[in-house]
């Protein structure tokens, strides 16, 4: 079974825009577990426009099922705060300070020294650790060499090449170099999680292509749906996509 892990950044983005409240970001992960979510993730940012490091910390008590924490591992801040929180995973990102969103994985050759150092920080706190990558052979190779537990597939090449896919061939050449990348990092012996655009309409075919898929984080698109089908209703669509009941 592949896990959803629900990202509630947007919902902390929603409370953000008017300094109040509401929606209750605490409420909403207590909630999204209870509907169905087999984890919670958070993608704290130093500017905390969206979930706020003081929100990761608040969260951490409510946690039934996994928590996940993505973020910037250059920011000593983020390192502070996860082995404080002490998630069951973190997933290490590459973002620039004020970046839109994620937008690139590791370069896990160049940056393999580096990451070495920082996996093992948090290795050594119990905390298992995912490292954001493209879906590239060379990368997937590297990521090997830097100890981490697991990589996150950066999945939005996959969402626009799906998206705009006209033919089953194109729509498969869009998951062709996932598929890929995950029976490498299996062979490796690494976990496979993804993320990134993944939505109602090009989960299904995801999951069905990509196996050793252990978990996907959803957020954008997910609370985007749940503006219609509400937030229990649109978790357990979600679900359904993933494992094909
Ligand atoms: C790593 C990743 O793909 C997600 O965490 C995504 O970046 C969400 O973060 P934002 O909500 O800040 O866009
Ligand atoms: N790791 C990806 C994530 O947490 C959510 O990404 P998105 O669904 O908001 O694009």
């Amino acid at each position: 079974m592949t896990k959803l892990s629900v990202n509630i950044n947007k919902i902390a983005t929603l409370r953000n825009s008017r300094g109040g409240n509401n929606p209750n970001v605490l409420q909403t992960a207590i909630d999204v577990q209870a509907f169905g979510a087999d984890g919670v993730t958070v993608h704290p940012r130093p500017d905390e426009r969206h979930i706020r490091y003081q929100d990761v910390l608040d969260i951490k008590p409510v946690i039934k099922t996994e928590f996940n924490i993505e973020g910037n591992s250059r920011e000593q801040s983020f390192i502070d705060l996860v082995l404080n929180a002490k998630p069951h995973q973190v997933t290490l990102v590459p973002d620039v300070l004020g970046q839109l969103t994620s937008d690139h994985g590791w370069d896990t050759i160049t940056y393999k020294d580096y990451l070495k150092a920082t996996i093992s920080i948090f290795k050594s706190a119990g905390i298992r650790v995912s490292i954001f990558v493209d879906p590239v052979q060379k990368m997937v190779e590297a990521a090997k060499a830097t100890g981490t537990d697991r990589i996150e597939l950066y999945t939005e090449g996959y969402a626009s090449a799906f998206a705009a896919a006209k033919t089953e061939e194109e729509k498969f050449a869009a998951v062709k170099p996932y598929k890929e990348a995950a029976i490498l990092a299996h062979q490796l012996g690494l976990g496979i999680n993804a993320g990134h655009d993944l939505d109602s309409k090009n989960l299904k075919y995801f999951a069905d292509n990509v196996p050793h898929l252990a978990e996907v984080s959803i957020g954008h698109a997910l609370i985007c749906d749940a503006l219609y089908w509400g937030l229990e209703n649109t978790i357990q669509i979600y679900k359904r996509q993933l494992n094909g009941i």
